[in-house]
């Protein structure tokens, strides 16, 4: 079954106001990407991996990636597209502080795409279902230079860029090889595989009770 947008937050809300706090669902968002990611490369021991970090909840759930590689020996860079005072949400702010004591996972700020190492695979959580309007930078320019970067993609929730409610896109967009949506898949993904690449709808926790009342 696909879901809207709206019904999503909805769900969401009321699996947090039942006690499975956004922090848990984004603990389970981040691990479950993570091991789709690993099932795909079979190791991904020393692999160059960058995680590009959007300040909303759909970068949360890279931070949370970002930590759970690091326990799988990757080398793992994250870029946080803005300045840490400004990530915007609680669960996305408790995930970098976790990753500020872990010196095995490199820190970047700002958004310069300036980067001197090649990696093996990039992690797109920059925008998910709270895009709205034109891309903006710092924004534009990771994902310019993600459309740039010949390596393996993986989206969180969805291709930044594009509209998971409508399947349209934004001025730009990137194109990845795989990508893991959350709880139930949205209406507007699946009409952009080319977008999306391989497709998987991942649970995370919600209480099946916390669909109740809205679908
Ligand atoms: N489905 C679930 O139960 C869960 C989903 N999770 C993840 O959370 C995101 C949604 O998080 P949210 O904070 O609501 O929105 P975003 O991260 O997508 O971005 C909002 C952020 O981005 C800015 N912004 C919006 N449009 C633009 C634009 N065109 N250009 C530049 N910047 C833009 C805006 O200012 C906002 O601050 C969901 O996709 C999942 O990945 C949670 O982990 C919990 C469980
Ligand atoms: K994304």
């Amino acid at each position: 079954m696909e879901i809207t947008v709206e019904q999503m937050y909805n769900i969401e809300n009321k699996g947090h106001d039942m006690g499975f706090l956004k922090k848990f669902m984004m603990e389970n968002a981040g691990a479950a990407a993570v091991r789709r990611l690993v099932e795909k490369f079979g190791n991904v021991e020393s692999k160059n991996i960058l995680i590009f970090v959007g300040m909303g909840n759909n970068g949360g759930d890279g931070l949370v990636m970002a930590r759970h590689l690091a326990g799988y020996g990757a080398k793992v860079t994250v870029m946080l597209l803005g300045t840490p005072e400004n990530i915007k949400t609680e669960e996305s702010n408790w995930n970098w502080s976790i990753l500020e004591k872990m010196p095995s996972v490199k820190l970047m700020t700002g958004g310069s795409t300036d980067f001197n190492f090649n990696p093996d695979i990039i992690v797109d959580g920059i925008l998910g279902t709270g895009i709205s309007g034109e891309i903006r930078e710092p924004y534009a320019s990771a994902i310019n230079y993600i459309n740039q970067t010949n390596c393996y993609k993986l989206a969180v929730d969805v291709p930044s860029g594009l509209d998971p409610q409508t399947g349209e896109t934004a001025n730009i967009y990137t194109k990845c090889d795989m990508t893991v949506t959350f709880h139930k898949m949205k209406q507007g993904i699946p009409k952009r595989k080319d977008l999306t690449g391989e497709l998987f709808a991942e649970k995370i926790g919600i209480p099946p009770e916390a669909e109740e009342g809205i679908l």
